[in-house]
């Protein structure tokens, strides 16, 4: 299979091309640019040396239209106009925010932009791969979930699913590592902002809120306004979000154990803590893991449930391969069985 990357300088890029390299299918891939069209791969990432020789090309429709699989880790915007110009000639997993909300209006409240054309926001299937699995298989247009977002919904679906929490009364805390907010370094994120400090940012204003809320809404048949605090930590990667819900009376650990367990015992890539453990982001590292704990407290009868990722994996490019692999019909873990980096 020929595959394409666009955006291939950034860090979906570039972890693309390290999970496309390793996967059996990918017979080769051709990686573009905006910016850098003319280089190759090791003059941007200098650790690819000896092992990935591809050279930059400049981004080009007719020629994205070649391959079997389009990837487009590009900004918002960009990968909605470049979804409009190969859409139905090629399948396209897009790595952005661009098609992933159904509603344009919101789109444009939450991105400040105007929203890709209504008929590519309804094709586009949302890619959270365990939950719409059959979707996945058939999609020409999928659109890849945010990060936190792939995290959230993974961690508390089953609840939502079962009626044992309200998807109107979620309260959500997610920490984040820096490589969620991309290559170019900012003010926000560079050593001396982020080193030693603990940032909270975008308290009800960030972008995968109207995202959760149009899932929640989808597997509780209601309106799911959360309140969604998101956090920057001093590390490369991983995401925790750590979320709690009022339990239906006499609910136990063991009640929510055996639903988890039950929920995704098809799903190779969640992994359920037992006994009350909770999952730290190093056990997920370079992984497409998403790991899931939780304990109830008998005395308030909430629930704190735990879910980590890595954010650049089954937060982004990890989990753009697993769908690549449902849509092409190879096994969901083809290519993506690694054993994370631990320490
Ligand atoms: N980082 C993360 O954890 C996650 C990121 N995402 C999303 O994935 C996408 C890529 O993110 P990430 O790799 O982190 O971001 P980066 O900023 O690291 O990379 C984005 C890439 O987009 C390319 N680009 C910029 N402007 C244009 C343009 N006008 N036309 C075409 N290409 C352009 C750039 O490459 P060049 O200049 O070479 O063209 C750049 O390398 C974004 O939409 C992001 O929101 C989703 C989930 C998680
Ligand atoms: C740490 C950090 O800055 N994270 C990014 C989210 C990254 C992401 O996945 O967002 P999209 O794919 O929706 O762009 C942020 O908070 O904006």
């Amino acid at each position: 299979m020929k595959a394409a990357i666009v955006g291939a300088t950034g860090y979906g890029g570039i972890e693309l091309i390290r999970l496309l390299h390793n996967h059996p299918d990918i017979e080769s891939m051709t990686v573009f640019s905006s910016s850098q069209e003319g280089k190759q791969m090791a003059q941007s990432y200098p650790h690819v040396t000896g092992i990935v020789e591809l050279t930059l090309e400049d981004i080009e429709p007719q020629n994205l239209k070649k391959h079997d699989v389009v990837f487009l880790s590009t900004p918002p915007g960009v990968s909605a106009e470049l979804s409009a110009a190969l859409n139905g000639a090629v399948r396209v997993i897009d790595l952005s925010g661009d098609l992933r909300l159904k509603d344009a209006d919101t789109y444009c409240r939450w991105y400040g932009r105007e929203s890709a054309p209504d008929a590519l926001l309804q094709e586009a299937v949302y890619g959270l791969t365990e939950w719409h699995r059959e979707e996945v298989r058939t999609a020409g247009l999928l659109s890849n979930p945010g990060c936190y977002a792939t995290t959230v919904l993974t961690g508390i679906l089953p609840l939502i699913q079962e009626q044992a929490a309200d998807a109107g009364n979620l309260i959500i805390d997610a920490k984040s590592g820096t490589t969620g907010a991309g290559r170019s370094p900012s003010a926000v994120t560079h050593f001396s902002e982020m080193n030693d400090n603990l940032k909270i940012y975008k308290v009800n204003e960030h972008k995968h809120t109207p995202e959760i809320e149009q899932e929640l809404s989808r597997f509780s048949g209601k309106e799911a306004p959360v309140t969604f605090s998101p956090h920057l930590v001093p590390m490369t990667r991983g995401i925790m979000a750590t979320m709690y819900a009022p339990l239906p009376p006499g609910w136990k650990g063991k009640d929510l154990e055996n639903l988890f367990e039950q929920c995704y015992q098809n799903s190779p890539f969640v992994r359920i803590r037992k006994d009350g453990a909770l999952p730290f982001t190093k056990e997920v590292y370079g992984t497409n893991y998403c790991d899931i704990g939780f304990t109830v407290d008998e005395r308030t009868g909430r629930a704190t449930i735990v879910s980590v990722t890595d954010n650049l994996m089954k937060g982004a490019s990890g989990q753009a391969v697993q769908n690549m692999n449902l849509m092409f019909g190879f096994p969901e873990t083809k290519g993506l069985d690694y054993i994370p980096i631990y320490p």
